[in-house]
């Protein structure tokens, strides 16, 4: 019998993102508050004889569709059961919201719930950094060079992604950083009651790749300051290596009408208003 199942990869960010030190091999210590959104990639998997895979949905343009995709990737590392992709992009490529990383722990979530067995750890990190959290995609506080995880409990809280179109590879904003040892965030996380709580919070804390960032792609600075002047934004940060940035607010209604403006002003940005991700997949 034919299965088939249809998959979300949601857009992940780093609502903070303190650089701590460097590994001997020149990865480098992180402790980030990871979330997870619903404005995200699409996967359907369906029975085939072998795998396969179709990159289509807005932004296709670009992305690999061979062996070097991660979502291929993911799928030859589990090794079964064999299925035919087609990934549905919405998120942006090198855009600093986990794109790939969320595509192939999507994928592997989706193999796993067709009957596959989940490859060890060590070797799902040969997939990325950031596809341990995107395997929960959960919100987490994130550290090591992403494989330690805690469950993090977050209040209700809306968001708008801005990506000003240009692609930042996140290998050259490591490169590029000016200081590698910075302060973690505070080893108790507090209890947030609100968006209001939590924006005034992550005010105090970071994103240290932001700087590096904006030095390769100045246009992350006026996504920044675009984001800051509309009307009820808490908070404006780079997400990941970046270039996008994120907008927080207290209600969707806030967020939508950010982004309906951002839209307005900036027609050839990327913008889409999200809320968190909660989970559930569909099966058909
Ligand atoms: C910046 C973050 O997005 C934060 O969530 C991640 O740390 C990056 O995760 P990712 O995109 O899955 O990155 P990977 O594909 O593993 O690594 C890309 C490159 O970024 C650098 N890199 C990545 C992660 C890390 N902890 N230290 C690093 O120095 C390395 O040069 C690496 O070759
Ligand atoms: N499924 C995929 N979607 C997007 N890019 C992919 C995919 N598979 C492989 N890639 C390659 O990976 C590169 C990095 O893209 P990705 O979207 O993973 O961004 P990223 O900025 O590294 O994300 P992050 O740092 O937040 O994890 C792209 O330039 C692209 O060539």
């Amino acid at each position: 019998m034919s299965r088939a199942i249809e998959v979300f990869a949601p857009a992940k960010i780093n609502l903070t993102l303190h650089v701590t030190g460097r590994r001997a091999d020149g990865l480098h210590l992180l402790d980030s508050l990871v979330v997870f959104l619903d404005a995200g990639d699409r996967l359907r998997l369906e029975s085939a004889p072998s795998f396969s895979l179709e990159v289509t949905g807005p932004l296709a343009a670009g992305v690999p569709v061979g062996e070097d995709n991660l979502a291929m990737r993911a799928a030859r590392l589990m090794g079964g059961p064999a299925v035919a992709i087609t990934l549905e992009k919405h998120l942006p490529a090198a855009a600093g919201i986990g794109g790939g990383s969320a595509d192939a722990a999507a994928l592997l979530r989706g193999l796993a719930a067709l009957g596959g067995t989940m490859p060890a750890p060590e070797a799902l990190a040969a997939l990325g950094a950031d596809l341990p959290v995107c395997l929960r995609s959960r919100p987490a506080r994130m550290r090591g060079i992403g494989e330690r995880l805690e469950a993090v409990e977050l209040p209700e809280a809306h968001f708008v992604l801005v990506n000003p179109g240009v692609a930042v590879p996140t290998a050259a904003v490591f490169a590029a950083l000016e200081s590698r040892d910075n302060p973690p965030m505070p080893e108790q996380l507090p209890r947030w009651g609100d968006a209001a709580e939590l924006a005034g919070w992550l005010g105090r804390m970071r994103n240290d790749l932001e700087p590096a960032a904006s030095r390769i792609a100045p246009q992350i600075g006026e996504a920044l300051d675009a984001i800051t002047g509309t009307r009820g934004c808490l908070l404006a940060r780079m997400s990941g290596s970046g270039a996008t940035c994120f907008g927080l607010y207290a209600s969707a209604a806030a967020a939508g009408e950010a982004a309906a403006r951002l839209g307005a002003e900036r027609p050839a940005w990327w913008i889409t208003p999200a809320g968190l991700w909660r989970g559930g997949e569909r099966l058909s």
